[in-house]
């Protein structure tokens, strides 16, 4: 299959800028399969300065994307949503692309802070109430075949392209599995742990009193290591240990956000639409028959099973808002992952009438399954209540082509690391019959996959 060369793509490049005349250009080839976390480890090597990492649960489609061309930012609170859909389409109008036969088209990667009223901590600095980049390099894989697109200003391309020249000359050689350890823990703290279980009591005592049904909250715990932390190692590891769930970085100068979520938001395919409803959850057995009662104490505990309710009626609501029929079972399913199994409803939307992915998310942030129920009032305890700047974890983080179609997942099961410091986030679904104690006890089993990803073993 395909080598392909830095003068050919040049070439290919030149003459699409000089055949259409715009400010961007872009051209997508064939390539020989390539390991995508290999390919993201290159990113460095290569010196580019953002990587970007996207796999669904199915790993049907990942996508790998090195350097930025094109971002998309706003700090506006309002109509982040809809400003990064106008300033994409905008931004198409700017782009000749020849893709070569394949089926791949530029794309637009990113996401969104949680809450764009809640004040902004230091180390979410980085990270703006929306991002979303079309990255200079871009890796497809879908269906087993893998393309490369090369996006690049018409006018000056050279610097991008030594990159590429370099990436496309390492791509050539043979595939050697980056060999980074995992990182050597020095300090593990929860922060703020009597706080936040005094939060989720007075949220308890507030459901009681009827201001609101359900509040999602949510802590965080701070690790430091004797070491840089490479996101690929990182990656390797969720890649292996999570395997039905969305794997994603964002990394820019240094900073990462990355997790494995099992939560998809929505995905829009032509008229088609999917969603699931996760909430409600339970750690996995010691043993097989452990396993299976827990499972089947979920199954019919009352308290999940009304905190999967109003997940399960809010997204029904509003994939019937932009949708003519919507398929949702009656009731909910177990999903076991590897440290904790969930209720889950899978929902489907046929004949979709928005406009794009990013309208659907619009409407769908927050789901109850991480804000709460009602939606605004949810928000607003959460803003007040919460000693968390959650930034973006939670939040949608996902893609979107340049039909408006793309999938976005939940950002949780993450964390943000910055050199040798990472924070690591998770929330539960507080009601009117939560124990503080064992919400505790939930969020603990939700920060396991990554400290599990980190190597960090944590027996209390
Ligand atoms: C908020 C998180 O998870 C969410 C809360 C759940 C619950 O409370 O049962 C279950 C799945 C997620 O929708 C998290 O993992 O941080
Ligand atoms: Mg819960």
């Amino acid at each position: 299959m395909a080598i392909l060369y830095q003068h050919e793509i040049e070439e290919q490049l030149r003459f699409i800028g000089k055949k259409a005349n715009c400010p961007f250009i872009s051209w997508s080839g064939e390539m020989d399969d390539v390991d995508p976390v290999y390919f993201f480890a290159l990113g460095q090597a290569c010196s580019f300065r953002e990587r970007f990492y996207w796999s669904d649960r199915a790993n049907g489609t990942v996508y790998v994307g090195l350097g930025c061309t094109y971002s998309i930012e706003t700090e506006e609170k309002e109509q982040r949503f809809r400003i990064v859909e106008t300033k994409w389409k905008k931004w198409m109008e700017q782009l000749a692309f020849d893709h070569h036969g394949t089926a791949a088209t530029p794309i637009l990667f990113g996401g969104f802070s949680f809450d764009p009223f809640k004040p902004r901590t230091e180390k979410w600095r980085a990270f703006p109430h929306a991002k979303m980049v079309v990255p200079t390099v871009l890796l497809s894989l879908k269906n087993g075949k893998a393309t490369l697109t090369v996006t690049v200003p018409s006018m000056r391309y050279e610097e991008s392209m030594e990159k590429i020249g370099l990436l496309l000359r390492l791509l050539s050689q043979e595939q050697k599995q980056p060999t980074a350890s995992l990182p050597t823990l020095v300090k593990y703290e929860e922060a703020q742990k009597d706080e936040w279980i005094h939060a989720v009591e007075k949220t308890i005592r507030n459901i009681r009193e009827g201001k609101f049904d359900k509040v999602v909250l949510a802590r965080e715990a701070r690790l430091s290591f004797a070491d840089v932390i490479d996101p690929v190692v990182v990656l390797q590891q969720l890649r292996e240990q999570q395997p039905f769930s969305y794997l994603f970085a964002f990394e820019q100068d240094g900073q990462c956000f990355i997790g494995a979520s099992p939560e998809q938001l929505v995905k829009k395919e032509g008229d088609a639409c999917y969603s699931i409803c996760l909430a409600g959850s339970i750690r996995r057995g010691k043993t097989l028959q452990e396993d299976k009662q827990l499972g089947q104490w979920l199954m019919r505990d009352e308290k999940n099973l009304r905190e999967h309710q109003f997940v399960v009626q809010m997204i029904k609501e509003a994939m019937g808002s932009v949708c003519k029929r919507v398929q949702i079972p009656a009731s909910p399913q177990l999903l076991k992952l590897q440290h904790i199994q969930h209720l889950y409803t899978p929902v489907i939307g046929e004949k979709c009438h928005a406009a794009s992915v990013l309208s659907i998310v619009e409407q769908m942030h927050p789901t109850p399954a991480l804000g709460g129920t009602p939606r605004e009032k949810a928000i607003k305890e959460i803003r007040e209540t919460e000693p968390l700047d959650r930034g973006w974890y939670a939040a949608p983080i996902g893609w979107m082509d340049a039909e408006g179609n793309g999938e976005f997942a939940v950002a949780i099961r993450s964390g943000l690391f910055q050199g040798k410091e990472a924070f690591i986030f998770a929330g539960c679904g507080v009601v009117g019959d939560s124990d503080p104690m064992s919400e505790y006890e939930e969020t603990k089993v939700k920060l396991t996959p990554m400290l599990s990803a980190l190597g960090v073993e944590r027996n209390e």
